[in-house]
C-alpha cells in the first residue's frame, strides 16, 4: 500500500525579475499548479528540458525554497506549520544531493571533517568515536573501500564519481527517508554513471530510502525509476505523470512523445525506422513569457485554435494523468514507424 511521504498541493513558484529602471518586475512562473506525491520507499523521476522548473521543485521539496502559494506536506503535515522540532526532523529526513559534487564539498576540509561534522553538530551521534564509526559504515555502503583511505583525502584528490559517492554517504548519515538527487550523474563520466544509478537503486532497496531523481535525460530516468513514477515538466507545468512503465510504454503527451523520439538508439537499423515526431518549432519559448493556452502549442504538430486559447488540465488517460486537449484523438505513439 503506497503511503505518501512528500506531497506538493497546487504549488506555484514565481520569481520576480527586474525589467529595467522604474519598470515593474516581471513574474516568472518557474512552477505552476504543481501537484505531486512521492511515496515512502519510491523512486520518482522528474524530467524536462532546461528551464522546465525541475531544480525549483527539488528545492521546494527540500524545504530550501518557500513556494509563492500552495502546500508542501511531509508525512501529511504542512512543513510551514510545523513546530521547530518537527521542521528539524523533516529537514534531516529529506536530503538534497546536487550535481556539482565539487561545489558541494568544502575544498579545505578533509572528507572526515565534512562527514563527521554534520552528524556531531546535529546530535545524530553521541561522540566523535561513534561519529567516526558511522562515517566508516556509510563509506562502505557507498562502496568506498577501505574507508580509512578516503577519510584523510581532500575533495580535489577524488574523482567526480567518488565525490558523488561521498555526497550520498553524507546524505545517508542523516538517516533520510527521501534523497533528492538533482542531476547527480550529469557531471561525471558516462562510463561511471550507471554505477551511481545502481548505487541509488541499492540504497533504495536496502534502506527503503525514497528518491526524487531530477534529470533532463529520459534514458537514465527510465532506468532508475522503472518500478516507480515519472513526472514530465514543460515550462513550469506538469504535462504527464504516472507509473514509469505505463507512461514510457505508451507516452500520451506530444511533448513526451517528441522527447522519446529524440532518444538515440545505438542500432542504425532501428534508428532509421524509429518514429519521428516533427515539431513545428525547435525553439523553447521563455518561461518569463509563456505561450497562451497550452504552453506547448507553438511547437505541437497537433495544436489547433483551442490549444492556443485554453490551458489544458491534467486529466486521467489510460492509467496516467496527461494535460492535452487532444489526448483522446492524437495518433497512438509507437516506437517504430
Ligand atoms: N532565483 C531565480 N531568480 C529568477 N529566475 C529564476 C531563479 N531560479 C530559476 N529561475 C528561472 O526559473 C526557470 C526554471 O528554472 P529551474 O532551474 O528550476 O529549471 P530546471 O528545469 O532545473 O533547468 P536547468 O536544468 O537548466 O537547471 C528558469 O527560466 C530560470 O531562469
Amino acid at each position: 500500500m503506497d503511503k505518501p511521504l512528500m506531497e506538493l498541493k497546487n504549488v506555484d513558484m514565481y520569481y520576480y525579475k527586474k525589467s529595467g529602471l522604474f519598470k515593474p518586475k516581471i513574474p516568472i512562473g518557474a512552477a505552476v499548479g504543481i501537484n505531486m506525491t512521492i511515496n515512502e520507499g519510491e523512486i520518482a523521476a522528474l524530467v524536462g528540458e532546461s528551464g522546465g522548473g525541475k531544480t525549483t521543485i527539488g528545492n521546494i521539496v527540500a524545504g530550501l525554497l518557500k513556494p509563492t502559494s500552495g502546500e508542501v506536506l511531509f508525512e501529511g503535515k504542512n512543513i510551514y506549520k510545523m513546530t521547530r522540532a518537527e521542521f528539524r526532523k523533516y529537514r534531516h529526513s529529506v536530503q538534497l544531493v546536487q550535481q556539482d559534487s565539487y561545489a558541494s564539498l568544502n575544498p579545505v576540509h578533509t572528507i572526515e571533517h565534512s562527514l563527521v561534522g554534520p552528524i556531531l553538530s546535529r546530535k545524530i551521534v553521541k561522540n566523535r568515536k561513534e561519529a567516526l564509526q558511522k562515517v566508516k559504515e556509510a563509506l562502505l555502503r557507498v562502496e568506498l573501500s577501505p574507508p580509512e583511505m578516503f577519510l584523510e583525502k581532500y575533495p580535489h584528490q577524488l574523482s567526480g564519481g567518488q565525490r558523488q559517492r561521498i555526497l550520498m554517504a553524507r546524505a545517508i548519515l542523516m538517516n533520510p527517508k527521501l534523497i533528492i538527487a538533482d542531476e547527480p550523474v550529469s557531471m561525471i563520466d558516462v562510463s561511471l554513471r550507471i554505477a551511481i544509478l545502481n548505487l541509488m537503486s541499492r540504497l533504495n532497496r536496502e534502506m527503503n530510502i525514497a528518491f526524487l531523481y531530477i534529470t533532463h535525460d529520459l534514458a537514465t530516468a527510465r532506468y532508475i525509476a522503472q518500478n516507480g513514477s515519472i513526472t514530465v515538466l514543460y515550462l513550469g507545468k506538469i504535462v504527464e505523470t504516472g507509473r514509469t512503465a505505463t507512461v514510457l510504454e505508451r507516452p500520451a503527451h506530444p511533448y513526451l512523445q517528441a522527447l522519446l523520439s529524440a532518444v538515440p538508439v545505438p542500432d542504425p537499423d532501428i534508428e532509421s525506422r524509429k518514429r519521428k515526431l516533427p515539431l513545428k518549432s525547435v525553439d523553447m519559448p521563455s518561461v518569463a513569457k509563456p505561450p497562451s493556452g497550452c504552453r506547448f502549442h507553438p511547437r505541437c504538430p497537433y495544436a489547433d485554435e483551442k490549444c492556443s486559447i485554453e490551458e489544458p488540465e491534467l486529466i486521467p488517460f489510460n492509467g496516467r494523468l496527461c494535460a492535452c486537449h487532444h489526448v483522446e484523438t492524437i495518433p497512438e505513439w509507437s516506437y517504430l514507424e
